[in-house]
């Protein structure tokens, strides 16, 4: 008996010489309107869908293989003689082979000013439940959604026919695919922030060498729609493949450069953290700065310039060793420069965005954390001086400063500023004075006249005593702790202004 392959796809990609060549292979080939006038045209007989089903397809489309002469076919349980007289029964013939791909619901909703109607007209009805329908009887049909699969499966139906193990391989693969659909669909329709359950979709973007270590597989997978202004739509102008660690540091630094809409900055980041930040009216001396805040932990580090690298820029960038550096643009010299160097990785970006994420995930063993991404700043905060004295405005600067990079720094997080460049950073302590006594170790002298910020309040005095000491003057916390009036006692004493913001910015993955 001749086998019968129903075809229906909008993707047409190597559509014609496929069907030709099942049509070689001795199978009939049935479609649907546009498909079939595709084929046609290409030279391939074609039964339409409607002298199968006797029915016209109507309502634009919405219902052309909605019949049951179509998924009794793609349905029945050939092994079953139950299925097998009912197919009798009803004049139903088996199909043997459904190549489905959906209608456009992405492509669509990502068109500029793309329209309600437009998106709801181009949800797949009839694709998936083919798809659904076949994968589901892959004992007996194969199914294919992806034209990179028409080459192995033609071979299989000339020679002995779709193996068993490719019928269950592509019946998972269309699982995946109208899974994948139907949550980009959901999410498009969907208000909640958190919802009953949640279906994220993610494509594989990457197939990374290795994870954080290098026995751990691992890949990188990025929304459908990633926003321009995100790690995943980023452009690698030179430079090996990232690495695992590369695209998490990178995440870490482009978070942070965004903080500084308002001035030129340049971040560098070691295992997530900053080691040195540092802001100034040119790209240039704002490197400068963040190289001095510690020469030695940039070494082998991310750096993050929030505007085009210039030629100065990039001969100061080349004369240490950086896994990455991340940038909206480079200068036709800069990159020149940079591209003599064979182990630096370059990126650029599309910084207007910010990098945030509308959902930040954790995965916890059985389940996964889902928050809203950390996006305020000092500006939603409601400061207030907490001491005697109030900052002046020199350490008013330095104090917001401090309060902009700690946010990215793993908590209990403390980070010293002086002008324009942070001189300390204490990150992922147990305690907050451990925290505090490491940023001032790594500041040495550069501690007298420093500011501290600290990512959330002092459990006790001890902080502004160890800060007191080392010399810093100005002091930015959330404030909010029972003994908040001993730590205010403590830098009134000291002659340290501090400012409570009233907000906390944890950070611990
Ligand atoms: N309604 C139906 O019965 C139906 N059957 C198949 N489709 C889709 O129609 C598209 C192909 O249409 P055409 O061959 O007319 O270009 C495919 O993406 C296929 O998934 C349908 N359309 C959407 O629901």
């Amino acid at each position: 008996m001749k086998r019968r392959a129903l075809i229906s796809v909008s993707d047409k990609t190597g559509l014609s010489d496929f069907a030709k060549a099942l049509q070689e292979a001795d199978f009939e080939v049935i479609s649907t309107g546009g498909t079939q006038r595709a084929l046609e045209a290409a030279g391939v007989r074609v039964v339409g869908i409607s002298e199968v089903t006797n029915f016209p397809e109507i309502l634009d489309g919405r219902v052309k293989t909605l019949h049951p002469l179509i998924h009794g076919g793609l349905l029945a349980d050939r092994e079953k003689e139950a299925h097998r007289q009912a197919l009798q029964e009803h004049a139903i013939e088996p199909i043997d082979l459904v190549v489905v791909n959906l209608y456009p619901f992405k492509e669509t909703i990502s068109k500029e000013g793309a329209e309600d109607a437009d998106a709801i007209d181009n949800i797949d009805i009839g694709g998936p439940a083919m798809l659904r329908a076949a994968a589901k009887n892959h004992a007996h049909a194969a199914v294919v959604t992806d034209p990179e699969d028409y080459p192995r499966v033609l071979e299989e139906a000339r020679n002995n026919g779709i193996r068993f193990e490719t019928r269950r391989h592509l019946a998972a693969k269309a699982f995946r695919h109208t899974a994948a659909y139907d949550a980009l669909v959901a999410e498009y329709m969907t208000e909640e922030a958190f919802p009953e359950t949640m279906t994220l979709t993610y494509e594989k973007k990457q197939t990374l060498r290795y994870g954080e270590n290098p026995h751990q597989g691992a890949s990188f997978y990025q929304h459908p729609l990633p926003a321009d202004s995100s790690i995943a739509a980023a452009k690698q102008l030179h430079g090996k493949e990232l690495s695992y660690n590369n695209i998490n540091d990178v995440n870490a630094a482009f978070a942070l450069v965004s903080e500084f809409s308002d001035t030129k900055a340049a971040v560098a980041v070691k295992h997530t953290n900053p080691c040195g930040v540092g802001i100034a009216n040119t790209l240039s001396a704002a490197f400068e700065e963040a190289y001095a805040a510690d020469p030695v932990s940039i070494f082998g580090g991310i750096v993050a310039l929030n505007d085009t690298v210039d030629a100065d820029t990039a001969e100061q960038l080349a004369t240490i060793f950086l896994e990455v550096i991340i940038a909206p643009d480079y200068s036709h010299d800069a990159l020149e420069l940079l591209q003599k160097k064979k182990n630096i990785r370059l990126l650029k970006v599309d910084m207007a965005g910010g990098g945030n994420v509308s959902h930040a995930l954790t995965s916890v063993s059985g389940g996964m954390l889902v928050q809203e991404d950390d996006v305020k700043g000092l500006a939603d905060t409601d400061v207030k001086v907490a001491t005697k004295r109030a900052p002046t405005a020199e350490e008013w600067r330095s104090l917001e400063f401090a309060w902009r990079v700690v946010k990215h720094v793993k908590s209990n997080a403390i980070v010293l500023t002086k002008g324009s460049r942070t001189v300390g950073v204490g990150a992922g302590q147990m305690n907050r004075v451990g925290a505090a006594e490491i940023a001032i170790a790594q500041a040495q002298s550069e501690t007298q006249g420093s500011a501290l910020g600290s990512d959330a309040f002092f459990p006790m005095k001890d902080t502004v005593e160890t800060a007191m000491k080392a010399g810093v003057t100005a002091v930015i916390q959330p404030g909010g702790s029972k003994r908040d009036q001993e730590s205010i006692d403590a830098a009134d004493e000291a002659g340290i202004t501090m400012v409570f913001t009233g907000m906390r910015h944890f950070r611990h993955a």
